[in-house]
């Protein structure tokens, strides 16, 4: 039997979270923009001699003003934060968005890949690979910098999401970790 892995996709709006799911999923590009309100994707993905049934849960943008959806911090195993590389803005609402995260599920960290998006606009650059490394870094998470566009290291996000959930869930456990939070 597959493993189970839910992951969930965050970040500001526009980033690129749908196109980088669609991607991953339906293997296509859309260049017009429809803002999403929450939608599922299914994939079996083989990983490290396992085959894992991944369910990519597609969110609406966040910013500093959204309360996190307990759909999206309960019953997931992985997290995909993602950012544009050419916008600040959202650079700067990852550790935010993470940090919602941990409280909410009373842990000191999660399972998370941070995703630099459309590196194909390199010429509107406004945050360089190594503010999104130490960003990663700091946070204990795994990083990567990609194009939906151009289909650029869209697999390895999932890779690296499965890893890390792997480093703390062995593949034989289905249910992520029951949050530590105490309700007095
Ligand atoms: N050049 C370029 N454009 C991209 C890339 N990924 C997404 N886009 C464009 O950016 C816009 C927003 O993409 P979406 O995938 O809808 O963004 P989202 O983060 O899902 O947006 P919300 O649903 O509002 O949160 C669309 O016009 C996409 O075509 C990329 O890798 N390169």
């Amino acid at each position: 039997m597959s493993a189970k892995r839910r992951i969930a996709v965050l970040g500001s709006r526009s980033v690129g979270k749908s196109s980088l799911i669609i991607q991953y999923c339906q293997n296509e590009f859309v260049e017009s923009y429809y803002p999403t309100i929450e939608s599922t994707f299914a994939k079996s993905v083989p990983f490290k001699n396992a085959e894992y049934d991944c369910e990519i849960i597609d969110t609406a943008g966040q910013d500093e003003f959204s309360i996190l959806n307990s759909k999206h911090a309960i019953g997931i195993h992985g997290y995909v934060l993602v950012y544009s590389v050419s916008s600040r803005n959202s650079f700067d609402m990852i550790q935010i968005v993470y940090d919602k995260i941990i409280d909410f599920c009373g842990v000191s960290n999660i399972p998370c890949v941070i995703v630099g998006s459309k590196i194909d606009l390199d010429k509107s650059r406004q945050v360089r690979p190594d503010e999104g490394q130490k960003l990663a870094k700091a946070n204990e998470s795994a990083f990567i910098e990609t194009s939906a566009k151009t289909n650029t290291n869209v697999a390895k996000v999932f890779e690296l999401c499965l890893a890390e959930i792997e480093k703390r869930t062995p593949s034989s456990q289905t249910e992520p970790p029951v949050s530590r939070c105490l309700i007095m």
